[in-house]
């Protein structure tokens, strides 16, 4: 498949409280089968082989619903098992990642509302750049926040997909799509929810988001 045509539409980003209790997997396989292109598993407890086995468990459902998984921060794990990964500022080299995972893997990168941080990413072999708080966010209040104006030059200078996160929600979505982002990468406006089912068809509807003209 055609990088364009994967990275578009709903990115979805795993969380360890919202998930917790035995919800991650039929979550996740809910959000995927609404249609999320990319799963972001974004853990921070540490705990190295609880990571290693949740990884390959959902490596295994995003490969059942043609998805791709991203592992946040952890190059490392992102090699063992083969797949992408999404680096921030300061979690390490996105060249030497890029070294390490080949040309084929998606790397994306945190640029904030920084273009500098997103014409690096891309001189640096990035798949993707990411620019965000565009909303408060639940999950990250303190992420620095962006304003929408950077999306028409973003476009203009970065030839790679775009990225936006930071409390998306089904209501600001559209401006964002609207404005050109390629996918949209939520949490908590995707996951606090009460059934895999309200997952399903929060997914789908943000999912459909993409298909209006
Ligand atoms: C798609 C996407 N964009 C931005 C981030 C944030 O990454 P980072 O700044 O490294 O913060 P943490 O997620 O590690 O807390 C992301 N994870 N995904
Ligand atoms: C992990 C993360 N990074 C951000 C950034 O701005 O870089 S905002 C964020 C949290 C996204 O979760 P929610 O959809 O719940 O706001
Ligand atoms: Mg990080």
């Amino acid at each position: 498949m055609k990088e364009a045509s994967r990275l578009r539409g709903l990115y979805a980003i795993t969380d360890s409280t919202l998930l917790a209790d035995g919800r991650l997997l039929p979550y996740v396989e809910a959000a995927l089968k609404g249609g999320a292109r990319l799963l972001q598993y974004r853990d921070k407890t540490g705990d190295e082989a609880r990571r290693l086995r949740e990884a390959d468990a959902l490596q295994e459902l995003c490969a059942r619903h043609g998805a791709q998984l991203i592992i946040n921060d952890d190059a490392e794990l992102a090699a063992r098992l083969g797949v992408g990964l999404h680096l921030g500022q300061e979690d390490g080299s996105l060249a030497a990642a890029r070294a390490l995972l080949g040309r084929q893997a998606i790397i994306g990168a945190t640029c904030h509302a920084q273009l500098p941080l997103a014409e690096q990413a891309a001189r640096e072999g990035a798949s993707y750049v990411a620019f965000g708080r565009f909303f408060q966010s639940h999950t990250k209040p303190g992420a620095p926040a962006a304003n929408q104006d950077l999306l028409r030059e973003a476009r203009a200078r970065i030839g790679l997909p775009i990225v936006a996160i930071g409390g998306i929600t089904l209501e600001t979505a559209p401006s964002l799509i609207a404005a050109g982002v390629h996918m949209i990468a939520v949490i908590h406006a995707l996951f606090a929810a009460d059934s895999a089912a309200e997952v399903e068809r929060r997914a789908q509807a943000f999912s459909q988001q993409f298909n209006t003209p």
